[in-house]
């Protein structure tokens, strides 16, 4: 089974009202440019009201950069899923390194985080997973990525609503994108770890490849056999670049 291209925009804490709109305009403008890609877009999760009135009837889903792991209660500044779920998203980013690193987000919430979504959600979880600079340098990269899958997946036995993205950490927002070819070998290593977890339906899910991506450099990634489209973060808040990025996208869907 073919399986989709998917381009995924997170705008971290960055945007306003006015890049809503406009990057809904450069979107629909350019739909027929890349009608076979699956396009979402996870801003700060104030703007997704805005983002569904902008872009609400054309082809382009919606998506939250993280979810509580709990229901509802006491979680001052925390989002619930049922609350990003009502506000129109679809998706829902994970252990996103920056979350990992910066705001609590470890391995047992994450593991919990993915359950919650797949359990009491009918949203698809964006499992984040990527290795440092140092750990590369240490030759431990398929270590840690398979000990970051078994961690978030210890729990889950469909693959069902389920995307990984291999985001190297080296490579968030510095401008060093990982080669192709380095991608790729990672992307083949998690693509056979979830055949192995999950048989043939395991390894036939969506795997994005995420760290500094841009317009020129979109198409040799995604031209690898196991990069299955992008998760995209600086080049996400430029109309122009973000409509090429889901260009370069449509080619594997040919
Ligand atoms: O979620 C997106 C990634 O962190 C990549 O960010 P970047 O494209 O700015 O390197």
């Amino acid at each position: 089974m073919q399986r989709q291209p998917l381009v995924i925009a997170n705008w971290k804490m960055n945007g306003d009202r006015a890049l809503v709109v406009t990057m809904a305009d450069a979107l629909r403008d350019s739909a027929a440019q890349h009608a076979g890609v699956s396009v979402v877009v996870c801003p700060p999760a104030v703007l997704m009201p805005a983002w569904q009135q902008a872009a609400f009837y054309d082809n382009v889903q919606l998506g939250a950069q993280d979810a509580n792991e709990n229901s509802s209660g006491a979680h001052t500044g925390e989002h619930s899923l049922a609350l990003v779920q009502e506000a129109g998203a679809s998706m829902v980013l994970i252990g996103h390194s920056e979350r990992r690193q910066f705001y609590g987000d470890n391995a047992k919430r994450i593991a919990a985080k993915v359950s919650h979504v797949l359990e009491s959600s009918p949203m698809t979880a964006v499992l984040c997973v990527g290795e440092s600079a140092q750990e590369r340098e240490q030759q431990r990269t398929f270590d840690v990525i398979a000990q970051q899958l078994n961690e978030a997946l210890q729990n889950i036995d469909s693959a069902e609503r389920l995307v990984i993205a291999y985001e190297p950490v080296w490579a968030i927002g510095t401008g060093l994108t990982a080669s192709p070819e380095q991608a790729q070998e990672v992307h083949a290593f998690i693509r056979n770890w979830l055949n192995e977890k999950f048989g043939p339906s395991g390894a036939n899910l969506q795997i994005l490849y995420g760290g500094s991506v841009k317009a020129d450099n979109a198409e040799q990634l995604f031209a690898q056999a196991d990069i299955d489209g992008g998760l995209i973060g600086g080049a996400s808040l430029v109309p122009e670049q973000f409509v090429a990025i889901c260009d370069a996208a449509q080619t594997r869907s040919k």
